[in-house]
């Protein structure tokens, strides 16, 4: 490029027109002083410009940061603990009054690294666990929640699966004795990298080791043993949660005596890895995470708000924003004069329709349609609530989990021998038969246990999976997926009850909804979800 144009495209002004100043240009040694004087010349004879427009959304989000950054600082010389030791959810507010801490003072061993020396597992319990102490529910969250799954006396706020939890309720109360955990490297008082390093009295940061969820569930287990539980009427999760639940009665057969695994996975999918990579990506380019050592000053909280709104995306699906958001934006001006008892004006489409043939609404840069503001929401409510290392590490023990023999091998897992087959008929009196639940009456249910289809086009890895799932030959099994689910698809639900029938399982209740809901299905499909694991304990 013409060095004139160079510099003047860098100024944001027009290259000058005249040959003599191009000519005087050409002469580097006083390239310079000529260029300074041609650019003042032409920026006399140009006209004024426009004021630079304002961006409310920009606006919005630097006056944020002056908040978070002065609140930060004000509460600089209280202990670190006490300014960051977990953002909270508004439905928990966790507080080392609302949960039970099991401390574990000898060492981990880990996957990836070197034992971790010592570590905490916050959890909280809902009913009332059997003198012989069969009765128990191990409850596992997805990535970001804590253990405050229920409301609880010392902690009234509705929790994460309020509606599942309680007496009569899916997860019922009235039998069972129900455990959910923080997960090992959350920030709601489970030791994560936001936890001091006894080492050297500061937060271990990014010197916390690499996960596993199999070490997530260990950590588990030595709460079990704390708890002197030696085996679980079943473990629940979904999600990640689900994750957990497979590897539980994977690494546990004996411990086991049911898995429940919701929209969750056996083998992390590319797809997923994807999703996940996006976010940690623009997690760890904002300056304010600084390699992960942000505890003593202004948390990344942008990029954590834009990890969220990626991660909002894959939670929930395209078609519920159609139902729900369709094109609609926000702010609409009143109805004009001449049109309000027109009926068609009382639908947003009809407004825009309206507005295309008479006034045009001026679309603006900032959020404007429902669902951007609906994102740009989400991500706001969440920056501050979650540690941004823990969902770093979370989330890359997610992409890490892959249950095929040779993923297993590689990590020096071998596979234990599966428990022994349960007797037919199930004598447990807390054991209706899946068929005769409610769950086999779902509205939405496609496939069920033995009925389900084999795959038409396996996957390739589908018999190593199977290989690798072995030690759940004979435990139990629902799987439940949803078809809306963009993170873990149906197809990933199929592949993981195909592959425990592939190792031997006669006892996989397979079940796939529909609705709009995506991911998230878990949380909102009460009837559904929750009558499937009725129908299945
Ligand atoms: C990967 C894993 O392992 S697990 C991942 C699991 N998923 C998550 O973590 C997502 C968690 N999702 C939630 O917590 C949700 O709030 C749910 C599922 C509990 C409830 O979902 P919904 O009832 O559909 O509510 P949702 O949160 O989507 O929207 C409601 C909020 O958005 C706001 N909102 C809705 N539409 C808009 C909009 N267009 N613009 C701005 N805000 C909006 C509402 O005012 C409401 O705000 P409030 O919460 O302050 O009252």
């Amino acid at each position: 490029m013409h060095p004139t144009r160079a510099v003047a495209r860098a100024l944001k002004r027009p290259p000058p027109k005249s040959p003599r100043s191009n000519a005087r240009l050409s002469n580097t040694a006083s390239a310079g002083a000529s260029v300074s004087s041609t650019i003042i010349h032409n920026h006399q004879s140009l006209p004024e410009r426009p004021e630079r427009p304002n961006f409310p959304c920009v606006d919005a989000h630097a006056a944020r940061e002056s908040k978070i950054r002065a609140s930060f600082s004000s509460s600089s010389s209280q202990p670190r603990s006490s300014r960051f030791d977990g953002p909270e959810p508004p439905y928990a507010r966790p507080s080392p009054q609302s949960y039970h801490v099991y401390h574990h003072k000898s060492p981990l061993p880990l996957t990836y690294a070197d034992p971790l020396p010592a570590f905490d597992i916050a959890y909280e319990t809902w009913g009332t666990l059997s003198p012989t102490k069969d009765n128990a529910i191990l409850l596992h969250t997805g990535l970001s929640a804590s253990s405050h799954a229920a409301s609880t006396p010392s902690n009234p706020s509705e929790g994460w699966w309020e509606k599942f939890i309680g007496p009569g309720l899916p997860l019922d109360t009235d039998k069972f004795f129900i455990i959910c955990t923080n997960v090992l490297g959350g920030c709601y008082g489970s030791t994560g990298p936001s936890s001091i390093d006894p080492n050297t009295n500061q937060p271990y940061a990014t010197t916390f080791p690499v996960l596993s969820i199999f070490d997530m569930v260990k950590a588990q287990f030595s709460l079990l043993d704390d708890l002197g539980i030696e085996k679980l009427y079943a473990s629940v999760g979904c999600s990640m949660g689900a994750m957990q639940s497979l590897a539980a009665g994977w690494q546990f057969p004996k411990r086991v005596g049911k898995v429940v695994s919701i929209s969750g996975t056996a083998r992390s999918s590319p797809s997923a890895i994807a999703m996940r990579f996006a976010q940690r990506s623009v997690l760890m380019a904002d300056p304010n995470w600084n390699n992960g050592f942000y505890y003593d000053g202004l948390p990344p909280h942008t990029g954590m708000k834009l990890a969220r709104q990626i991660a909002t995306i894959t939670y929930r699906s395209g078609p519920e924003w159609d139902l729900r958001f369709g094109r609609k934006v926000r702010d609409l001006p009143p109805p004009l004069a001449s049109a309000p008892s027109d009926p068609q004006h009382q639908h947003p489409h009809h407004h825009q329709q309206h507005y295309h043939q008479g006034t045009v609404r001026k679309p603006a840069l900032c959020p404007d349609f429902l669902i951007e503001t609906y994102l740009d929401y989400q991500g706001e409510q969440f920056c501050l609530k979650y540690d941004a290392n823990s969902l770093i590490y979370i989330s890359k023990a997610m992409d890490l989990f892959d249950m095929t023999l040779p993923a297993l091998h590689s990590i020096n897992l071998k596979p234990p021998h599966p428990s022994p087959p349960p007797h037919e008929p199930h004598s447990h009196h807390l054991h209706p038969h899946p068929q005769h639940s409610n769950a086999s009456r779902l509205p939405h249910q496609t496939s069920h246990s033995k009925s389900h289809p084999p795959p038409v086009n396996p996957p390739p890895h589908l018999p190593s999976l199977a290989e690798g799932l072995a030690p759940l030959a004979n435990t139990p099994t629902l799987i439940l997926g949803v078809q809306s689910d963009i993170l873990f698809p149906v197809e990933q639900q199929r592949e993981v009850a195909d592959a425990l029938r592939m190792a031997g399982n006669e006892r996989v209740s397979y079940y796939e909804l529909g609705g709009v809901w995506g991911h998230d299905t878990f949380l909102l499909d009460v009837q559904n979800v929750g009558g499937a694991i009725r129908g299945f304990l």
